[in-house]
């Protein structure tokens, strides 16, 4: 197979898988913003986890094996089957059945097959414990946050659905759903004070206003994007893909940072301080979820950072599909000690230098570093 065409099925696979994904979550969040219901758990780390984090990883979990049959699919992904297997979680268990099956039956809208009849509650309880791959450094593993940014998913906010495969230890491609980022930033009503990032109208009709999906293939030097598919559209490959590229904007005055809603997540004061230190002067865009890579990738922004806790581990699915789109756009993603994340070691980015740092480009990159290294000392972390 020519160098150019390795891992074009998979990606196509990928893009169609997460397409469904997205628009799983998009009913689920309509629901769940519809009633006053209960259906938002907390983790034994106290972060939420819903019925759509369960029946997009059953769903895409079921997906992958049935498409690649034949071969050993090994899934790292973030949700496990406990709480849902615990005897008082019936209703739960119920609700994430029929939305794994829901789903399923509109496979053929995005050139997927159903299963031949629905899927039984053990069948979706063995897909999404069939994730429970470790990765590592030999063979292929697909890498699945099901939903990003559950906490923005929650609050009818921002989110991702983030799908990568990892070969021998390298990034080879990386799918990004982005259900309620818009193909054009200026339809996104950014509320700083409201920490409020949604498209301006709850219900768009026109597609550019809708969600995107952004994928990218390693060395291919392209990242694209596409409006989400829905509901009696039909999936037309590339559905209007354009090719997106990271902003040409290398003035730190001009330059806009992402980063984490929630200081727990990463150090706000201490970015502030790298930001004020390197000349930044603009707000920063506090987004939930991967959409601060898609927004990197596609020029809405230069420089996304976290700094998390220390002792807090970092997880591959959090960032894998958002670093190869980033580096097929054109832009730099390290670690605070300037080197690259490595997603071969396992779950989590081990030997990670205290934080992330996604840049739009080289001279960029360069200052941030630079400011990381001159303000570690005096810093609280
Ligand atoms: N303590 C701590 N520190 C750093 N990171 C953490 C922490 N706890 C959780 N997580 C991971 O952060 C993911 C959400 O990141 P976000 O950038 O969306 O955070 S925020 O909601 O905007 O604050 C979130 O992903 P999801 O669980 O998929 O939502 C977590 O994997
Ligand atoms: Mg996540
Ligand atoms: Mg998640
Ligand atoms: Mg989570």
């Amino acid at each position: 197979m020519e160098e150019k065409d390795k891992y074009g099925k998979e990606l196509d696979l990928a893009v169609r898988i997460v397409h469904m994904a997205c628009s799983l979550c998009q009913k689920v969040q309509r629901r769940l913003l519809s009633t006053a219901s209960d259906q938002v758990l907390a983790k034994d780390d106290d972060s939420p986890v819903t019925i759509a984090d369960w029946s997009v990883q059953a769903s895409v979990s079921w997906l992958l094996s049935e498409f690649l049959e034949g071969q050993n699919v090994s899934i790292v992904a973030e949700e496990d089957a406990q709480t849902l297997s615990k005897s008082d979680a019936a209703n739960l268990l119920a609700a994430v059945v029929d939305t794994v099956n829901e789903c399923l039956a509109d496979a053929p809208r995005y050139g997927l097959r159903s299963p031949k009849k629905a899927l039984g509650t053990s069948q979706i309880l063995e897909a999404i414990r069939r994730c429970n791959s470790t990765g590592g450094t030999r063979g292929r593993h697909w890498v699945l946050d099901p939903v990003d940014g559950t906490l923005g998913f929650v609050r009818g906010d921002q989110y991702a659905v983030a799908l990568a495969l990892i070969e021998d230890g390298k990034l080879v491609l990386g799918v990004l759903g982005c259900p309620n980022y818009p193909m054009k930033k200026e339809l996104l009503n950014y509320n700083h004070q409201r920490h409020q990032t949604l498209p301006r109208s709850p219900r768009p009709s026109n597609i550019w206003e809708k969600g995107c999906v952004m994928y990218a293939r390693r060395g291919s030097g392209q990242a694209w994007m596409q409006p989400l598919i829905h509901g009696d559209m039909k999936f037309e490959w590339p559905n209007s893909a354009r090719l997106v590229q990271v902003s040409p904007v290398d003035d730190p005055s001009l330059a806009t940072f992402c980063e984490p809603v929630e200081k727990a997540n990463s150090n706000h004061s201490f970015t502030a301080g790298l930001a004020s230190s390197m000349g930044l002067r603009k707000k920063p865009m506090r987004v939930h979820s991967m959409v601060k890579y898609a927004a990197i990738a596609r020029g809405d922004a230069e420089i996304f950072i976290k700094f998390a806790r220390s002792g807090y581990k970092e997880k591959i699915w959090d960032h894998a599909a958002g670093v190869v789109i980033i580096e097929e756009a054109g832009g730099v993603v390290t670690d605070a000690g300037g080197r690259p994340l490595d997603f071969s070691r396992g779950v989590y980015l081990e030997g990670l230098d205290r934080g992330i740092i996604a840049c739009s480009g080289l001279a960029l990159h360069e200052k941030i570093i630079g400011a990381v290294y001159a303000s570690w000392d005096s810093s609280n972390l």
